[in-house]
């Protein structure tokens, strides 16, 4: 480890972040009462532009209105190239109740995109007597976006998490697809004949949780469009998880089960983490530090493996 020791991330469950236009206000008490961690009420993308205006208003309402229970409840806003992000802004922090945890903001090209965020969010929190900071997650989605994603994951205090915009970020890499997220038909190799699929989206993701484990963010990964496509989802989120990410959108109810499933590390896997440790308990008695476990080595560095899995175990335990 360097110096500076790597910050641990918020400890809250990040698991599945189900998104509902917020000019579909028939969705919210059902986005309330789902199993998703965290809700997010969209503004932006979901939301026409004639539209934009009253589902401000709605997103105002339903925070207090609504019971969110102990959900994250994030405000996904306009991005900074509209004539909306300012007035979302303004009007959440004037009009919201206390209840809204985090805004989301998208798009986000470098980290003066949070700065003016911070300012403006900052200047309402002190002018309206705010008592609860708000605080921030981004969507990297654009070229500019992941070529500055240490810069954005480092920029503020408020910073909580990043996730990869799959839809975005395809349309400004100039990437040949309408797909969201999951395996891409012509992103193939040959060996013998045989087609194998690598994942597009891989590097982008890894850029990701090595910028937020670095600054002690959570890691999310985003949309899979194809909502009846429950095996690619599967296989898309398994491969986030495995890579580092705490969690996955859902763009449709019936993708929520699936993402706590695949972000909640099974019993096996909390049964295994336990015994490493125990292992290590007991290498570390005799001096040790590297011992065998079921026939291989697990040494200081499983430790730290194992309590990954034992703190998002102990989360979901309460
Ligand atoms: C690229 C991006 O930026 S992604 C993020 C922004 N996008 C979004 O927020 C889109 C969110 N999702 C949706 O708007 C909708 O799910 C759609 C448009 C994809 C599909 O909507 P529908 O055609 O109504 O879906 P469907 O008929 O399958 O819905 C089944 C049930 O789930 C409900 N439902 C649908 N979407 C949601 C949701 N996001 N949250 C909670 N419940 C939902 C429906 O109301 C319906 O309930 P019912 O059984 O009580 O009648
Ligand atoms: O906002 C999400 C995306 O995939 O684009
Ligand atoms: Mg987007």
């Amino acid at each position: 480890m360097s110096f500076r020791t790597q910050p641990l991330p918020p400890a809250r469950l990040n698991r599945c972040q189900l998104f509902g236009p917020g000019s579909r206000v028939s969705l919210f008490e059902k986005m309330a009462k789902s199993d998703a961690d965290v809700i997010n009420l969209d503004l932006e993308d979901s939301v026409a532009p004639d539209d934009k205006e009253q589902a401000r208003k709605n997103i105002i309402q339903a925070i207090g209105d609504i019971d969110w229970g102990q959900k994250t409840l994030s405000v996904r806003i306009n991005g900074l190239d509209t004539p909306f992000w300012y007035r979302d802004v303004v009007d959440l922090l004037e009009q919201a109740g206390e209840r809204l945890d985090q805004i989301m903001i998208p798009k986000v090209g470098n980290a003066a995109d949070i700065y003016a965020v911070d300012a403006l969010v900052t200047a309402v929190e002190r002018a309206k007597g705010r008592s609860k900071p708000i605080r921030f997650e981004v969507i990297i989605e654009s070229a500019a976006g992941i070529c500055h994603v240490e810069e954005i994951a480092a920029s503020s205090p408020r910073m909580e998490a990043v996730s990869l915009g799959a839809a975005d970020f395809a349309a400004s890499m100039g990437m040949a697809t309408t797909g969201i997220g999951g395996t891409q038909e012509n992103y193939y190799m040959i060996r013998e004949g045989q087609k194998y699929w690598p994942d597009p989206w891989h590097w982008a993701q890894t850029a990701i949780v090595a910028a937020c484990r670095t600054h002690g963010l959570l890691p999310v990964d985003g949309p899979f469009g194809d909502f009846s496509d429950t095996d690619g989802f599967v296989a898309q989120a398994r491969r986030s998880a495995t890579l580092g990410m705490v969690g996955k959108w859902a763009i449709h109810p019936s993708q929520v089960a699936l993402a706590n499933e695949v972000f909640s590390p099974s019993e096996a896997a909390i049964g295994e983490a336990r015994e490493i440790l125990a292992a290590m308990d007991e290498a570390k008695r005799s001096g040790a530090g590297a011992t065998v476990y079921k026939g291989r080595l697990v040494d200081i560095a499983s430790i730290k493996q194992a309590e990954v899995i034992v703190r998002q175990a102990e989360l979901i335990a309460g």
